[in-house]
């Protein structure tokens, strides 16, 4: 069997009387990709710099390749951290040429890469541009380049889409994709969803420290009631009228034309049997659809909406020279 690029094993990490990360266990398989997802705090981070010893946890292990992180495994990965950091100085190209070197390759073979990368994510002209005339969103395409030039076997991006715009948040998706397709295993934090509805084989999803799902899509939306939204004229109680059916129905707002209502399904039962059982009622409908289920609501539904709420603050800025521990 493939060997695991990432073993973590009842991780704890605290800082001072806090607990950031309580007893994660996470097995990252090879050729995956995984999105690691939670509000901010939620130790998405702790928990990426303990997976590679940037900082030790206090309880737990972590096995990276099979073993302690070390200067043969790190060389392995790629790895975008939270707070970015570029020589402001370098152009654009030798940022990531100098980023190849440093994980061992050789001169040429880095300004190859660099070019190869540039050129096919839209920065080809901005190669001897320097960082501190880039705008914010060029320099973290860079940065997220600079993690991709030694071809790594495994990439661990920590929020690689915050701070892009809509559309080089859809280069950064091809990019993973191709790096995906090159054998790479990915792992990367984000707290939009979206983009791990989009990307991911897995989800490992995290509150306030503690791991509240990992699994499959189609077991994250497996956790969730499946339901309908049914819309009938107003004063229609479609309650009462789909009660003897068998269906439960609560009034969700009411929308000037007609009154929406949520249709919770039982076991085995879909959408259609739900508006089935409202036009043998006689229900005046004017509108129906079946609940489109979204990474979002398994998550509220996991941790509630409280928590989810987090999921919509930009993620936290940590200030200019604090240091990681
Ligand atoms: N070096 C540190 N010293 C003290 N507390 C820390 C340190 N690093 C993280 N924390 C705290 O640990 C908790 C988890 O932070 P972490 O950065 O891992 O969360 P996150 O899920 O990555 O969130 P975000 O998206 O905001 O970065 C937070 O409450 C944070 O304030």
């Amino acid at each position: 069997m493939a060997q695991s690029p990432l073993v973590l094993t009842n991780v704890t990490k605290r800082f001072g009387g806090f607990t950031a990360v309580r007893g994660l266990s996470l097995d990252v398989p090879e050729g995956r990709i995984i999105g690691f997802l939670g509000p901010n705090g939620a130790g998405k981070s702790t928990s990426l710099r303990v997976s590679l010893g940037v900082i030790p946890p206090d309880e737990g292990e972590v096995r990276l390749f099979g073993a302690a992180p070390n200067i043969l495994s790190l060389r392995r990965v790629g790895f975008l951290p939270e707070e970015r950091g570029l020589y402001k100085k370098m152009t654009a190209r030798d940022t990531i040429a100098y980023f190849g070197r440093l994980k061992g390759l050789g001169a040429a073979a880095a300004k190859a890469r660099a070019n190869e990368l540039m050129d096919s994510t839209g920065l080809g002209e901005f190669r001897n541009t320097r960082v501190s005339k880039l705008s914010k969103g060029m320099a973290q395409k860079v940065q997220i380049l600079s993690t991709l030039a030694h071809k790594p076997d495994f990439l661990i991006l920590d929020e690689p889409f915050s701070g892009l715009d809509p559309v080089n948040q859809q280069v950064l998706e091809d990019l993973i994709r191709e790096e995906h397709a090159r054998g790479a295993t990915i792992l990367f934090s984000t707290h939009v969803m979206e983009h791990a509805e989009r990307l991911c084989d897995r989800i490992v999803m995290m509150a306030r420290g503690r791991k509240v799902f990992d699994g499959t899509l189609p077991e994250a939306f497996a956790t969730l009631d499946k339901g309908a939204s049914l819309e009938v004229e107003p004063g229609f109680d479609l309650a009462a009228a789909l009660a003897p059916k068998g269906f439960e129905a609560h009034r969700a707002a009411d929308r000037g034309h007609g009154d929406a209502w949520r249709i919770a399904l039982p076991k085995g039962a879909g959408p259609q049997d739900a508006l089935r059982a409202a036009i043998e009622a006689g229900a005046p409908i004017t509108g129906f659809a079946p609940d489109e289920a979204r990474l979002r609501d398994v998550f509220v539904s996991l941790v509630g909406e409280a928590e989810a709420a987090a999921l919509d603050d930009p993620p936290a800025e940590r200030e200019e020279g604090v240091p990681a521990e």
